[in-house]
């Protein structure tokens, strides 16, 4: 598949998806450009993990259509990497021989760079469970990148790491993506993060997109003014939200 840059990658037709009477998304419609780097934030349970497993093929839409390069994802897709939470990392395997799992060939030598990448070439003999959880998330991270994904979608990735560690690992996927010129799609739920990383933040509200927000600065971001303005403007929409369904429950409670 060819590389076009500044061309779509991913185009999302009013997808809907719901479980059983369950409607979790209904009419998501969303372009990504290739090489762009998009924050989704929502409250929990607005069905942001539905969307990214629909995107990975790990799960179908109802209705609509999710194109990748203009074709219809049927599946897990080659181009498409994901990395979630928990490392997923295999205990019986060695550092490298889990990175190789990454790679379609199973190619030594591409594992083994991969680990450079995250830093981490000096672990490759050593076992999962031997690493800090940081060390762990760089491992899933390697692995996902020794495939030279197009598209790469990260789950909450950073969500069970220490504050400082979350930021290194912050920087580095920053300074991947900016190298190998991915796209990327993180699901998050720390908007100072979404704001530190993604070109645009979409907001997810009651299954649909409430906001689709471009961030306007220059990279690496420092936290001045012009962050502290994002990150007010999202929490505000997001805090808004929730106390108007507050009320609403509240309203319903008594019937009002
Ligand atoms: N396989 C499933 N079967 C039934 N319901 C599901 C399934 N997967 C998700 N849901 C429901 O869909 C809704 C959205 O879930 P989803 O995990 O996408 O939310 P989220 O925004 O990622 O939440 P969080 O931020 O808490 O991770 C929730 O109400 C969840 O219970």
């Amino acid at each position: 598949m060819s590389m076009k840059s500044g061309g779509t990658l991913l185009h999302i037709r009013n997808v809907n998806k719901a479980f059983g009477q369950t409607h979790v998304l209904s009419g998501i419609d969303l372009s990504i450009k290739q090489g762009e780097f998009v924050a989704i934030v929502g409250r929990s349970g607005c069905g942001k993990s539905t969307l990214l497993r629909l995107i990975a093929g790990l799960d179908e839409a109802s209705s609509g259509a999710i194109l990748l390069d203009a074709q219809a994802i049927n599946g897990i897709h080659e181009d498409t990497r994901v990395l979630f939470q928990e490392h997923r990392l295999l205990p019986w395997k060695k550092n490298i021989d889990n990175v190789r799992i990454g790679v379609k060939s199973g190619d030594k030598e591409i594992a083994f760079k991969a680990l450079q990448q995250v830093g981490l070439e000096h672990k490759r003999d050593d076992w999962p469970a031997v690493l800090s959880g940081g060390q762990r998330q760089r491992v899933a991270l390697a692995r996902a990148l020794a495939g030279n994904p197009r598209l790469l979608l990260l789950d909450e990735p950073l969500g069970a790491l220490d504050a400082l560690t979350r930021i290194e690992m912050q920087q580095l996927i920053e300074q991947l993506w900016l190298e190998k010129q991915f796209t990327v799609l993180l699901v998050t739920h720390d908007v100072s993060e979404a704001v530190a990383l993604a070109d645009r933040v979409i907001i997810i509200e009651d299954g649909k997109i409430g906001l689709d927000l471009k961030i306007s600065l220059s990279r690496p971001r420092e936290h001045d003014s012009g962050f502290a303005y994002y990150e007010k403007t999202i929490l505000d929409r997001l805090l808004v939200k929730q106390s108007y369904e507050q009320v609403r429950i509240a309203a319903d409670a008594f019937s009002i």
